[in-house]
């Protein structure tokens, strides 16, 4: 199958989401209006900063839209600011969110020191070797519930988990040339359309 895969592309890291996809042979598809997202087979939600793209999403009704989307088990994909807009509960703010995910975020919560960083992880549901991992102002998932699967933690602090069809990383997969979190998600869309 010839996967089309939808980037949010309101605010933040999009275009190196969409290098990665086309790298690994999708056709991505720029999602700025809700029309956008007719005929996608899964959805990157990037980087960038949360309170921006989420005001931006619930301007014309596109978060709605997305939210049934996810109802219906469509693979989302959400990387740092996407990681936020998708949970449920975000510490000390009552800012837009998609209210997807069964998990409580904490923005930028590595602390000011050490805004951004990158670090080796280990994800086991992905391979042996670890990946390399950025993370720039970064959440972390503080807590989780009991159906949220927890794929790799930094220093005890979750930073990458799945709900079903969500999934959801503190860190910026599209900034380094691994690609096999990429490749992760797009099996979930081989998986989700195999049936
Ligand atoms: N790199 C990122 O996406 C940072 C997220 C940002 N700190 C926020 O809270 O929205």
């Amino acid at each position: 199958m010839n996967k089309r895969v939808g980037v949010l592309a309101l605010q933040g890291a999009f275009r190196e989401h969409r290098q990665v996809l086309e790298q690994l042979g999708c056709d991505v598809v720029e999602v700025r209006k809700t029309c956008d997202l007719e005929g996608i087979h899964g959805l990157i939600i990037p980087g960038g900063e949360s309170t921006t793209i989420g005001k931006l999403l619930n301007i014309d009704g596109m978060g709605d839209e997305i939210k049934k989307l996810a109802t219906k088990d469509l693979p989302i994909f959400g990387t740092c600011a996407g990681m936020i807009l998708l949970s449920k509960t975000i510490i000390d703010s009552d800012q837009y969110r998609l209210n997807l995910m069964d998990t409580v975020v904490e923005r930028n919560a590595f602390g000011r020191q050490v805004a951004s960083f990158e670090t080796d992880l280990m994800v086991p549901a992905i391979g042996p070797n670890p990946i390399r991992a950025v993370f720039i102002r970064a959440p972390y998932l503080r807590e989780v519930a009991p159906n949220v699967g927890i794929l790799a933690d930094y220093d005890g602090k979750i930073v990458f988990a799945r709900q079903g069809n969500l999934l959801a990383s503190a860190f910026h997969p599209e900034l380094t040339p691994d690609q096999r979190v990429h490749q992760y998600f797009l099996d979930m869309i081989d998986e989700y359309w195999a049936h």
